[in-house]
């Protein structure tokens, strides 16, 4: 067989895998032993990863550790991936807000689980995790959110580049720490940073381990604007209205915009578009299609 033929396969392999659901990233060749990290993770309790799901398709997933503002235990990340599985099998599902209890997000990692946990395979192992879960997040066919409120910090600022969109309250911060920790992002938030802002932003916001306020994260493109009010409810209810404009429509479509959008973003452009392809190739004469077509032509 050619090597072009090849090379079509080989893309065509990569873009049937990108859009399955809960594709792991990692697995035993990279010693990634599910079972053995949930275990692990199991014996980290506190707090919760609440998720409500509204008629109208928007969800909300609410990270729920105030004492330790909201800091992400062991049993924080695997109920996280409980919640996105979820998510990826709600056919109804079109937006999602991902925000923090008690009016702030998230300050990373729990550090008492982070000095239990501080051997390399332990790190190791938590980070593929927490990857593998925050890259299914990224790729739900939702539109997601980042409501910003408070402080988003280590690894709270990197679930804040897993969601589509930040929004931000009036005095809240993104802060990548990290490096005053002796780290770098290992969630993916490296990773997904330099997309959103550029690889020079992104560097001195690593290096600089720099506050970013509302303001500050508007110019750099890494949040789309600042919220008019502070108070948990009503920015909470200015972030639905903001994804509302987003969302109008039949789920399917929107799944389908979601997943032409990460196509574009993910893969090479020769694999992209047989992926953009398939998926068109779902809505054409679908419902929704066929609907549309019967009613008046003009879009207002
Ligand atoms: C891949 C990244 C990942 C990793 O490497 O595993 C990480 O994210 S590492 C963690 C990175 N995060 C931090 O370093 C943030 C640490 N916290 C703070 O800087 C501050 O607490 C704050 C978030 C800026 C808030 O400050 P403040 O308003 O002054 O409140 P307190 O500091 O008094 O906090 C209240 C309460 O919460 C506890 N807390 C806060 N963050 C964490 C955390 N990440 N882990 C565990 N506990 C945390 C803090 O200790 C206070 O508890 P009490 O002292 O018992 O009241």
């Amino acid at each position: 067989m050619s090597i072009s033929i090849w090379k079509g396969l080989l893309q065509t392999t990569k873009s049937r895998l990108f859009v399955q659901r809960g594709v792991s990233l990692y697995n035993g060749t990279h010693g990634f032993e599910e079972e053995e990290i949930k275990k692990k993770l199991q014996q980290f309790g506190g707090g919760a990863i609440n998720l409500s799901k509204e008629d109208n398709g928007i969800g909300v997933l609410t990270l729920n550790n105030p004492k330790l503002m909201n800091a992400f235990t062991g049993t924080m990340m695997l109920e996280l991936q409980e919640r996105v599985t979820e998510l990826e099998n709600w056919k109804h599902g079109k937006g999602l807000i991902v925000q923090g209890a008690k009016n702030t997000f998230c300050s990373g990692s729990d550090l008492n689980a982070v000095r239990a946990m501080s051997s390399p395979q332990d790190g190791m192992n938590m980070c593929m995790f927490m990857q593998n879960t925050l890259t299914r997040l990224k790729r739900l066919p939702l539109i997601s959110v980042a409501l910003v409120q408070g402080k988003a910090l280590g690894g709270g600022a990197e679930l804040t580049t897993a969601c589509d969109f930040r929004l931000m309250t009036p005095g809240s911060e993104i802060r990548f720490v990290h490096k005053q920790m002796g780290l770098v992002p290992g969630w993916g938030g490296a990773a997904r940073l330099v997309q959103i802002v550029g690889s020079g932003p992104a560097l001195k916001l690593l290096s600089g381990a720099l506050k970013v306020d509302p303001e500050r994260a508007v110019q750099l493109g890494l949040a789309e604007e600042t919220l008019l009010s502070s108070e948990e409810t009503r920015s909470l209810e200015e972030a639905q209205v903001w994804l509302n404009q987003y969302t109008k429509g039949p789920a399917e479509v929107i799944h389908a915009v979601k997943k032409v959008i990460a196509a574009g973003r993910e893969l090479q452009f020769e694999a992209a578009l047989p992926a953009e392809k398939d998926i068109f190739g779902t809505l054409w004469g679908a419902p929704a299609n066929l609907q549309a077509l019967a009613q008046s032509t003009k879009h207002k």
